[in-house]
């Protein structure tokens, strides 16, 4: 579904991503995981086109779009929820929802309703305005707002991060959900737990290089420690 191959991108004259390879196929989850700064977030704005690719590519659905605009990568069903849950803050949660489905295409009402199901949380605040919500709920929205354009992809930047306990564990069980449907998702999940109960592959980065990829089963607390302790 997607692969990453050779990837190379930075800032400028700052390179931050040095040749890194990942791939997922539909119905799988591929986490990538390291320490702060290593270039996960830029990894997948990379994906998405919002930092250009210097060399490498990528490739989604067997065809490049490694120059491909963003809105142009998210209609040919590549869904993002960027790092921070942010949302339309002034809309209702409806309104948010209703905003990414007008951006999409047919089916869109239809699918408003299979997030709501992935995401009950959300049904009784549907005209709550956004920016009232709480840092579980906004990220739950997040999440859904991606979804709603039914895309074959679903990338994911840290979404459990500064969340209570019990949400973190609804969004790994809807993120599980959304795999199991067969889309495709790539993760970046700083939590071990949450990382390795949804991974079918683990790529480790260490300043903008892949460091360690495997099958997630594989991956030792040996592993974690010597890759991801701080
Ligand atoms: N817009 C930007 N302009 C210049 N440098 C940037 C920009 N965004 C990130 N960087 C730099 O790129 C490097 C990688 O950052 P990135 O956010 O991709 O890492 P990360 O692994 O996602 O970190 P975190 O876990 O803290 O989110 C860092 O050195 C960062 O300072």
């Amino acid at each position: 579904m997607l692969e990453i191959r050779g990837l190379c991108s930075g800032y400028g004259r700052a390179q931050v991503l040095f040749d890194v390879d990942v791939a997922v196929g539909a119905g799988q989850v591929a986490c990538v995981m390291g320490r702060n700064g290593v270039g996960k977030t830029t990894l997948l704005n990379t994906v998405m086109g919002l930092v250009p690719a210097v060399r490498g590519t990528v490739v989604f659905d067997g065809t490049d779009i490694t120059r491909t605009p963003t809105h142009a990568r998210v209609r040919s069903g590549m869904g993002y929820a960027p790092q921070g849950h942010e949302t339309f803050a002034p809309l209702t949660v409806w309104e948010n929802l209703r905003v990414a489905a007008d951006g999409a295409s047919r089916g869109a009402q239809v699918s408003i309703e299979a997030q709501l199901e992935l995401f009950p949380r959300l049904k009784p605040l549907l005209k709550r305005r956004a920016g009232l919500l709480s840092g579980g709920q906004a990220q739950q929205l997040a999440i859904a707002r991606a979804l709603v354009a039914d895309p074959r992809l679903l990338v994911l930047d840290e979404p459990t991060e500064g969340i209570q306990p019990s949400i973190v564990a609804e969004i790994a069980e809807a993120i599980a959900r959304v795999a199991a449907r067969g889309v495709a998702v790539l993760l970046v999940e700083q939590y071990l737990d949450v990382a390795l109960g949804l991974a079918d592959t683990v790529t480790v980065m260490d300043a903008g290089r892949v460091v360690y990829a495997g099958e997630a089963s594989g991956f030792s607390s040996d592993d974690a420690a010597r890759l991801l302790a701080v």
